[in-house]
């Protein structure tokens, strides 16, 4: 069966636009590919220059052009004009590759059809019975259900799943192949986005290196949010009308069905650290036990709080704390971790990255996996300034800007490796938190300023020489904004380093660093950006789900900034 509402609905669950299936008369001659990157994706507006938005949409799409172009040849010479199958119609498919939405990307074994089918949780080389649900005809895919898995492929080892929900929550994909494969797998996915989305020519893309792996596969996630759906007709419960709705029976808590909007009952989630795992158990407990008080929906907040005990006075407590069915102790040589679940969003918690010390309020942005920050901050440190003695001939560099700064785990980390850092974050209350986390680690405010404010406006503040400082980026999903960019070339820092949780946005950006915003029209090479790409590669924040988090190393180009003028780039963000 096809789950409830999949007719409209797209990869990862989301909304897309009505498309009828076609007839058998529109689905014959051959196929065009419409508006290619042009479309409004998710991720609301289209930039005017920067024109990928890095939607799932946009991706899947590239991976389905890729993969006919792989096949068609063969395919072209056999083809017949043939009929897209009626929905809920199955056909036996083989997966040819993952897509980088972490979706199977197959084709029909019984006919030369040029339709990719997109299927969830299978691998390469697995033969399954497909249930169609949705077609998207122009882009030539459409979405399928896993309903039988003929013959399974080579990479797959099931025995290797821990979860009883695996293949039907949203939140995972990859739990049945090995890490490695998936470590090989979100390589791609980095490789991919900058051929796809970085419009530079392969020259000045360098080899990407290998995904680092998160040192824990499963119990990773210090922050998980499950949620439960209002009773029916919750939306009336408002008071308005005096209608108050009230839940006939507990609904299901936890995360959304795969290519669905309903919410399936997830009791345990083995992706989440054991004090996340023993708050979700409390917390679905509290909401049965509370459910009178509740009229409409919630998102529950599940945040681990460390607190770091040396060994002596742990072991004053040791008892208590071992009796204490809320608490995971983790003992960390010279110190116990006491672990505890926080619910409340405005509570402080606590988070040790090697010996730093970060409090935040529960319910603000903190990376959510511990165990991968000491690999990922020490790889930061390693590559933020010039590693070959060639590259450090120049002014030494002892700036750093760490623009999207958040609570500050950049400049607080790298903050013995430069004279004076600057960090900028939108959210004022982080800006609060970088402060305080400043403090607590002995920083002074003489070496480590923060402000509030967009990050284009960072360049109204900065005094620090060009060649002597080094900019971090680590926005949102949807990357920088072309002012940010252009005011970025403008100031020509000596060096950048982007960490971001969307490679296609992050390869776009870099495409504009590197190859310049005129690039559009002007044709690429050496120089119109001002800057080359050293290194890059993936982090894998997010084991056993399709995420991959990107880390690109730029050091600016001998002439760069005549290049850039020479391009108009630096023109445009000087008339700004
Ligand atoms: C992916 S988080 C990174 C935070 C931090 N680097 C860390 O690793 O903890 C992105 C941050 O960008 C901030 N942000 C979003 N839009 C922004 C903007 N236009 N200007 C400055 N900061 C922004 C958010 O508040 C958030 O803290």
């Amino acid at each position: 069966m096809a789950p409830p509402g999949a007719a409209n609905q797209g990869v990862n669950g989301k909304r897309y636009a009505e498309t009828p299936l076609r007839s058998e008369e529109e689905s014959r001659g051959s196929y065009k590919f419409k508006n290619k990157r042009m479309r409004k994706g998710h991720g609301g507006e289209q930039n005017q220059i920067l024109k990928t938005n890095g939607s799932n949409e946009e991706v899947l799409l590239e991976d389905v052009i890729a993969l006919l172009k792989s096949v068609n040849l063969e395919r072209e010479k056999k083809r017949v004009p043939e009929p897209l199958p009626e929905r809920l119609e199955e056909v036996e498919v083989t997966i040819h590759t993952i897509s980088s939405t972490g979706d199977g990307l197959g084709l029909r074994n019984d006919t030369n059809s040029d339709q990719v089918y997109v299927i969830p949780f299978t691998a390469p080389g697995d033969v399954v019975t497909a249930k169609i649900f949705k077609h998207f005809e122009q882009e030539k895919y459409s979405m399928a259900d896993n309903v039988k898995l003929l013959t399974p492929s080579p990479y797959r080892d099931d025995s290797l799943v821990k979860c009883q929900y695996f293949a039907s929550c949203s939140g995972c994909q990859f739990q049945m192949l090995p890490y490695n494969y998936q470590l090989a797998h979100k390589k791609t996915i980095v490789e991919k986005a900058y051929k796809n989305f970085s419009n530079l020519p392969p020259e000045l893309i360098p080899v990407i290196g290998d995904t680092i792996g998160s040192p824990l596969q499963y119990g990773y996630r210090t922050k998980l949010t499950p949620h439960f759906d209002g009773p029916p007709d919750a939306r009336r419960s408002d008071g308005r009308n005096n209608i108050i709705r009230k839940f006939e029976k507990l609904p299901p808590i936890g995360f959304m069905k795969k290519g669905t909007r309903a919410t399936i009952d997830i009791e345990d989630c083995p992706i989440g650290t054991d004090a996340v795992r023993i708050g979700n158990k409390r917390e679905r407990k509290r909401v049965k036990d509370e459910l009178h008080k509740y009229h409409k929906g919630a998102t529950l907040l599940l945040r681990e709080s460390t607190e770091r005990i040396s060994k002596a006075d742990y072991e004053v407590s040791k008892e208590d704390l071992e009796n204490d069915e809320n608490v995971v102790i983790e003992d960390r040589g010279d110190f116990v971790h006491k672990k505890t679940c926080v619910t409340n969003p405005n509570a402080q918690t606590t988070e040790y990255v090697d010996d730093f010390n970060f409090v935040n309020p529960a319910g603000a942005f903190f990376q959510n996996n511990n165990s991968i920050l000491p690999v990922f901050t020490q790889y930061i440190r390693e590559h933020i300034l010039p590693l070959s003695t060639l590259d450090s001939t120049g002014p030494k560099i002892k700036h750093l800007i760490d623009a999207y700064s958040g609570s500050g785990l950049f400049t607080i980390t790298l903050s013995s490796l430069f004279t004076t850092s600057l960090g900028i974050d939108i959210s004022a209350s982080s800006i609060t938190s970088a402060n305080n986390n400043a403090t607590i680690n002995g920083i002074p405010p003489t070496s480590a300023k923060f402000i509030a404010a967009d990050a284009a406006a960072l360049f109204n503040s900065i005094e620090s020489p060009p060649a002597e400082t080094v900019v971090m980026i680590d926005p949102p999903r949807k990357g920088c904004d072309e002012s940010f960019l252009k005011q970025l070339v403008g100031y020509g820092p000596a060096r950048i380093v982007y960490v971001s949780c969307n490679v296609h946005t992050q390869a776009r950006d870099i495409g504009v660093l590197v190859g310049g915003m005129k690039g559009v029209d002007g044709g690429f090479g050496v120089g119109k950006g001002g800057y080359e790409i050293e290194s890059l590669c993936g982090f894998d924040f997010f084991p056993q789900t399709g995420h991959v988090e990107g880390v690109a190393v730029l050091k600016r180009i001998a002439g760069g900034v005549e290049e850039g003028y020479k391009h108009g780039v630096v023109e445009d963000a000087v008339k700004e």
